[in-house]
């Protein structure tokens, strides 16, 4: 099939879909870290190099070429967090789980979390902030959680209101920390989570509060955090703290962002 003046075959239609699809991957799984500008630092050396070349400047491309051969050493070494999580990702899910990997990859609506189970987090949420106890509820949308999961105490329970507001009581060992919900089961209790410390974060902020933020920065889930202080029931979502949300609207506001498919900007 002729494109304009370009020779276009299956071959390479596959060949470009399945390098879109990888690109893809690579980015969901560093996107927000650190590891994302070591990457664009990365690519920026081997288009560089591409343009070396097809320039024929042999002795730039041979210092470029051996620079580009190391720093793949290198990469291997920096992103070892995030090779093995792609792996996992590719062992556990096949076509046919609730978690397969073409779903992943090909799935717009991201509301994985049942509406019953955000009433259980909603009705959990209005009697911990009643009794002015302290709360970090992390609800996944499309992100992998692992590595925060990783930090706490794994769970893997079902979801109900009284095990959320146990968890949370001030006499309970799992209280401290925060909870990593995922797909509406609870995946681990006293998780550490990323602390927001940019310029636009009010300095007045507890560390809870710094920690969902830090966590709707990192990833693209959505974090409810109660204070102990005032009771009070925020929402973290995308790096943005929306504060004092009435108990009656809290259902709805999760919903809206649960199911919100905004693409962001790696940090
Ligand atoms: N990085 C973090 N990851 C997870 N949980 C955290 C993190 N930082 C703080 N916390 C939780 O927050 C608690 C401390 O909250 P702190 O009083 O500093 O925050 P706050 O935002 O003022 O909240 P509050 O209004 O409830 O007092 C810790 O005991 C811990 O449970």
């Amino acid at each position: 099939m002729r494109v304009g003046f370009l020779n276009v075959n299956w071959a390479d239609i596959l060949d470009v879909f399945l390098v879109s699809v990888l690109l893809y991957q690579v980015y969901i799984l560093v996107r927000g870290s650190i590891a994302s500008r070591v990457f664009l630092g990365y690519l920026f050396v081997y288009v560089f190099y591409l343009v070396v070349k097809g320039l024929g400047l042999g002795l730039l491309t041979a210092i470029l070429q051996y620079f580009m051969g190391v720093g793949a050493v290198a990469l291997i070494v920096i992103f070892q967090q995030e090779i093995r999580r792609f792996l996992l990702i590719i062992g556990k899910s096949t076509i046919h789980t609730n978690n397969g990997f073409l779903k992943k990859i090909l799935r717009n609506s991201v509301l994985d979390v049942q509406s019953k189970d955000l009433r259980d987090i909603v009705e959990a949420s209005k009697a911990i902030a009643a009794n002015f106890t302290g709360a970090l509820i992390v609800v996944n949308k499309r992100d992998d959680l692992s590595k925060f999961i990783e930090t706490g105490e794994l769970l893997d329970a079902r979801m109900s209101k009284p095990l959320l507001v146990s968890l949370f009581n001030q006499y309970s060992e799992l209280h401290d920390g925060a909870i990593v919900i995922v797909d509406g089961r609870i995946k681990a209790a006293r998780c550490v989570l990323p602390v927001a410390d940019g310029v636009d974060v009010p300095s007045s902020l507890g560390f809870r509060h710094r920690a969902a933020m830090g966590m709707s920065e990192a990833t693209d889930a959505v974090v409810i955090v109660i204070s102990e202080q005032t009771g009070r029931i925020s929402v973290a979502v995308e790096g943005e703290l929306h504060g004092n949300i009435p108990i009656n609207e809290l259902q709805n506001r999760l919903e809206e962002y649960l199911s919100s498919d905004v693409q962001r900007m790696p940090k």
